[in-house]
């Protein structure tokens, strides 16, 4: 299966989750840098996933799942052990609704990566589902090769890309936006001298007024 990529904006939607183990968990942990409604529904949740309830972030409906707990949903995954909960999970999803299946079985509108992100900047790893093992482990070496400071390396090249974009246009529009990729300026933040990188901005935009 070839699928298609994206990053979803998911904020202020109700995303339902039906199971509260494992990869429940780890579903939830994907979402809650978002400002997705997380919703668990599950007989029974695991520790952390309890926390997380405790912390205002999930709300948790302690039942067996009903159609009626996918109302209003625009995600759903199913992720409980039991493959005919899952199936009945499948048949209230309505077409309109986007469903997940931990199991890999039925319909299956999208599958989930693996996810190291770094603030705004994000990768992405997926095998389209031949080994969840593989995509885990290319996963701990991106992870290793992004370190901490890409999320305030890609900050900065967003606010750097916004004044160039005010000051400069045309071909030294293009120049410009092409010097913001010049290698020193991850080696900077890499360095802590994340102030390197803005006097270099402001200069450089002195430069042209
Ligand atoms: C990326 C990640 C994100 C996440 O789960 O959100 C994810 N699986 C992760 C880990 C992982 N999952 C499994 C193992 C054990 C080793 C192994 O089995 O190989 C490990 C490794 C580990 O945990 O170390 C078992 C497993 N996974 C699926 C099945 C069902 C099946 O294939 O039949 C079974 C067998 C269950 C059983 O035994 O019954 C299915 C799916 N798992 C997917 C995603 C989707 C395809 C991803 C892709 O394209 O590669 C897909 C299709 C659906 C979905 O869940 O979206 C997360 C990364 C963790 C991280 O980020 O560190
Ligand atoms: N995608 C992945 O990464 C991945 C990894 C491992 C397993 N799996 C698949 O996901 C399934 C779940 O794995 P797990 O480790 O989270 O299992 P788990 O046993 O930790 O959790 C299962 C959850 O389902 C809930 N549940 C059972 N019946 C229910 C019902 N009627 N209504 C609502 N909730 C109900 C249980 O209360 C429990 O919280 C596995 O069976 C397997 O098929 C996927």
């Amino acid at each position: 299966m070839n699928y298609f990529p994206l990053l979803m904006n998911v904020d202020y939607k109700k995303v339902v989750i039906v199971g509260g183990g494992h990869v429940a968990r780890q579903k939830i942990e994907a979402l809650l840098p978002t400002k997705a409604m997380i919703t668990v529904v599950s007989p029974s949740v695991t520790e952390t996933v309890q926390q997380y309830v405790s912390e205002g972030f999930v709300t948790w409906k302690e039942k067996a799942f009903e159609s009626a707990d996918l109302d209003d949903a625009t995600l759903v995954f199913a992720v409980t052990n039991d493959e005919e909960v899952n199936n009945a999970v499948e048949e209230a999803t309505q077409h309109w609704q986007l469903l997940s299946r931990a199991d890999a079985k039925g319909r299956v509108d999208f599958i989930n990566p693996a996810v190291v992100r770094r603030g705004e900047f994000v990768v992405t790893v997926s095998t389209s589902g031949a080994s969840p093992g593989l995509t885990r482990k290319v996963k701990t070496d991106l992870a290793e090769q992004f370190g901490g400071h890409y999320a305030a390396y890609v900050s900065f090249l967003r606010e750097a890309r916004q004044q160039i974009l005010q000051v400069f246009s045309g071909d030294e529009k293009k120049q410009v936006l092409a010097e913001l990729l010049d290698p020193k300026f991850l080696q900077w933040m890499e360095q802590g001298e994340n102030q390197k990188c803005e006097e270099w901005l402001q200069q450089r935009i002195g430069e042209q007024q």
